[in-house]
């Protein structure tokens, strides 16, 4: 793919901005050292304090706390970003030397997954500015539902009217459901001829819209044998044949492949990696392009330009070492005012330019393009002969299928993949073949090649493994953002999903591919490790926490302390390490033009998640590790609202940053930290006004300041949770939950009250 540019004369495609970065160095560094010396004023005073316990519970949480700090630290160390210029790369390089892609859009759940969003995404792919003819667009259809294949068959008749359209005025948002809001529509051509085009789009958009809408309410009928839809007759979406239809391989669009494939009860399907891994051999034999795109169904683009943003990191580096993977960062359309879920990632913002000073961006699992040859497993400078690959190697690695050993070889090679330019439809035996379920056995897919399987975070374990082989990666992230996709509107679904993250994350460091592993035998650099570690360690994250939270009450009722008192000197530690760092992210995120609210939403959930999901998603990788359950992979559920013109609907609902809570436990160790808070800070109010005026400074000091100004702090971030004893309807904590919760919290005082009795 190597094209001839001679670097010197040329302005580059792509250039790395290295930003300053001191007085956060200087920040962290004066965090740490006040968690040192309050790990070592711990030590010391240890013989002074009459109860032990507390002091070396919280000893070892900030032990733990200070050792995250580090790895966040080595992480933002540096900052730095990329630009590209793809106007330089529209000059230089002619449109027939750009290489082909390969887009994979996965989809699992009609009805969690609206077909008309899965529809909008593909869309908005088949319009982007990149030569047609290079681009094929597979769907993977996880649910085998005929409705998705009617949408898509339905959606492709549309795309041959609104990509030209798209294309002939230069439309910016390719997406109809987000191009047909009236903000977006800023008719930026006046012309009469644009606005009866844009008319009759709008009608054709609204009747395919009406088409799968009413197709979504009647079953599939099977009258017709005949029919491309008979296979899908009484068809168990768990127990199938392999499906693969080509729906288009006409020049005008790129061609458009549906794929389902084969699942048998008997038969692990590893989910999310196992959909990419039948992706990638069905293109691999099908159309077989150097370069491949992954996008899960609601990350539409948004940013017509995006592939050639790509090609700029593709193209602008001498070395492919350089650049294994582009990630595009993922953002959301839907994201609710000041993140009240803590589920948009913004404050992601410093992790993920630090790693691009570093080896590169982690993968994502959505908006990334790869390159087969990495994906196909191989290292960096690792070009092989064709003569070098032995069939049998061949055949050992990828499997029994001719065609896919030859493509395979193509690709390992290096040599011009495209020299078959036969059509899709030509290899559909051949991609039935290689989507059946028995197809990986005896072969490195899962293991070596392909999408990794033995963690929910596949993207995590995949990334890992990339930059374990000695890659490095990029972060691309021009404006408009290049993707949008849905990010959970409610807060059970934003609890599911980080579950899902943090129970995968963990499962990540149980494998052969942990991080530390990977540095000592693998090319991963030692800070990528630490990197690695900060995120896969979410789950573990949970422990600490909790133990934390449940220290202040503990102290207030057992009459203990935990923090320094108001009179010691050693006081002023906490104080610093809280106010510094509170101050300190607030900084960071004013940095990024967001709002005060969300500075608050954002810490107040990291406590909330990490003592809730977190906690949840270590309990199953802990149930997993000891064999008593497995893990699948929940689908989160995306939303689709009909926009009536405004397109800003949630936007304008004020309740729809309110919390609703499911009959799921997870939020249950949530409300036992918020009922024992609250028991805590009676019992501590109660015993204030019981006491004479002239002693309330004593006893205020008695009753340790610092315990209860953590408590009332925990109380604050449990507001939500409070709310919801009292709420009414779905915005009330089921009162299973309360019941159960306030049988711990009892326990938990009880506890308390005993061990505070002289023995
Ligand atoms: O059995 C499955 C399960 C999921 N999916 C697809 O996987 C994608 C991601 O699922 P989603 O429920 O949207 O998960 P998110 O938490 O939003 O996804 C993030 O986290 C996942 C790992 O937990 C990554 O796989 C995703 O790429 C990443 O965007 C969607 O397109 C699904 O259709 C499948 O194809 N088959
Ligand atoms: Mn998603």
């Amino acid at each position: 793919m190597a094209i001839n540019i001679q670097e010197s004369t040329f302005l580059p495609l792509q250039e790395k901005i290295v930003s300053n970065n001191k007085i956060a160095r200087a920040i962290e560094l004066i965090v740490l050292s006040l968690l040192v010396s309050m790990l070592v004023y711990r030590v010391v005073s240890l013989k002074d304090q009459h109860h032990y316990l507390p002091w070396l519970l919280a000893f070892l949480c900030e032990s733990w706390f200070t050792f995250i700090w580090i790895l966040s630290m080595c992480t933002k160390w540096n900052q730095c970003y990329t630009i590209t210029y793809p106007e330089r790369l529209l000059e230089r390089v002619n449109e027939s030397e750009y290489p082909e892609v390969d887009i994979f859009v996965t989809t699992a759940d009609p009805i969690l997954e609206p077909c008309i969003i899965t529809m909008n995404t593909v869309l908005s792919l088949l319009a982007v500015d990149y030569p047609t003819n290079k681009l094929a667009l597979y769907l993977s259809d996880d649910a085998c539902s005929p409705l998705t294949f009617y949408s898509l068959v339905e959606t492709t008749k549309f795309a041959k009217l609104w990509v030209p359209f798209c294309k002939k005025y230069n439309i910016q948002v390719r997406a109809p459901f987000r191009y047909f809001t009236s903000n977006s529509t800023s008719l930026d051509h006046d012309s009469l001829e644009f606005r009866n085009e844009h008319k009759k789009m709008k009608n054709e958009y609204d009747y395919l819209y009406k088409k799968i809408e009413v197709a979504a309410q009647r079953p599939f009928t099977c009258d017709d044998p005949n029919s491309d839809f008979s296979v899908f007759c009484d068809v168990n979406r768990s127990d199938h044949p392999a499906i693969i239809k080509v729906v288009s391989e006409n020049t005008e669009l790129p061609y458009i492949i549906y794929i389902s494939r084969e699942k048998n009860p008997k038969h692990d399907q590893h989910y999310k990696a196992g959909a990419m891994n039948v992706l990638a051999r069905v293109s691999g034999v099908m159309t077989n392009a150097p370069l491949m795109l992954n996008v899960d169904c609601d990350m539409y683009a948004n940013n017509p330009q995006v592939f050639l943003h790509a090609m700029c990191v593709v193209f602008g580096y001498k070395n492919d070492q350089d650049c294994g993977f582009v990630q595009f960062p993922q953002a959301f359309y839907n994201g609710l005012k000041d993140d009240p879920f803590g589920n948009q990632l913004a404050n992601f913002y410093y992790i993920m330019n630090g790693l691009s000073a570093i080896q590169g961006i982690f993968y994502g699992g959505s908006n990334c393009f790869h390159r087969r040859k990495v994906i196909y497993g191989l290292s960096p400078n690792d070009i092989k002969n064709t003569e070098n690959i032995r069939n049998e190697d061949l055949h050992k690695v990828f499997g029994k299928s001719f065609e896919l050993r030859d493509s395979a070889a193509q690709i390992l090679s290096g040599s011009n993949p495209n020299i078959d330019q036969k059509s899709p439809s030509c290899f559909i035996e051949a991609a039935i073949d290689v989507a059946s379920c028995s197809y990986e056995y005896g072969t490195q897919w899962g293991k070596k090649v392909g999408w990794l399987y033995g963690s929910t975070t596949e993207d995590m374990l995949t990334g890992l493994n990339i930059h374990g082989r000695g890659w490095k990666s990029v972060l691309c992230s021009p404006y408009p953002p290049p993707f949008l996709g849905c990010a959970p509107s409610t807060y059970p679904s934003s609890l599911a999903q980080q579950k899902r993250w943090a129970t995968g994350l963990l499962e990540v460091l149980f494998t052969d591919k942990n991080p530390l592993l990977l540095t000592m035998k693998g090319n991963l650099w030692f800070r990528q490790a630490l990197a690695y570690h900060w995120i896969c360690l979410w789950g573990a994250r949970s422990i600490p926490e909790i133990c934390y939270a449940f220290l202040p009450t503990y102290c207030i009722i057992t009459g203990s302390h935990f923090l320094p008192k108001v009179n010691e000197q050693a006081f002023i530690i906490p104080v610093g390490i809280f106010v510094i760092y509170n101050v300190y992210v607030l900084w960071e995120i004013k940095r990024l033009g967001v709002s005060l609210r969300m500075w608050w939403n954002l810490q107040r959930m990291g406590r909330v998640t990490a003592v809730t999901a977190w906690f949840f998603g270590f309990l199953s990788v802990v149930l997993k590790l000891i064999g008593l359950s497995k893990i699948a992979f929940e689908v989160t559920k995306k939303e689709h609202k009909p926009n009536n013109g405004d397109g800003v609907s949630d936007h304008c609902d004020k309740n729809a940053s309110r919390f609703t809570f499911d009959k799921s436990p997870m939020i249950m160790v949530g409300v036992v930290i918020l009922l024992v808070n609250m028991t805590a800070l009676l019992n501590g109010v109660l015993k204030l006004l019981k006491v004479d005026h002239n002693d309330i400074w004593t006893e205020l000091l008695g009753l340790g300041l610092g315990e209860m100004f953590c408590s009332m702090w925990l109380l604050l971030c449990f507001w939500e949770f409070l709310k919801g004893l009292f709420g009414n309807g779905k915005y009330r904590i089921p009162s299973s939950i309360i019941w159960k919760s306030g049988v711990l919290a009892l326990f938990f005082v009880r506890i308390c009250r005993r061990s505070s009795q002289p023995i």
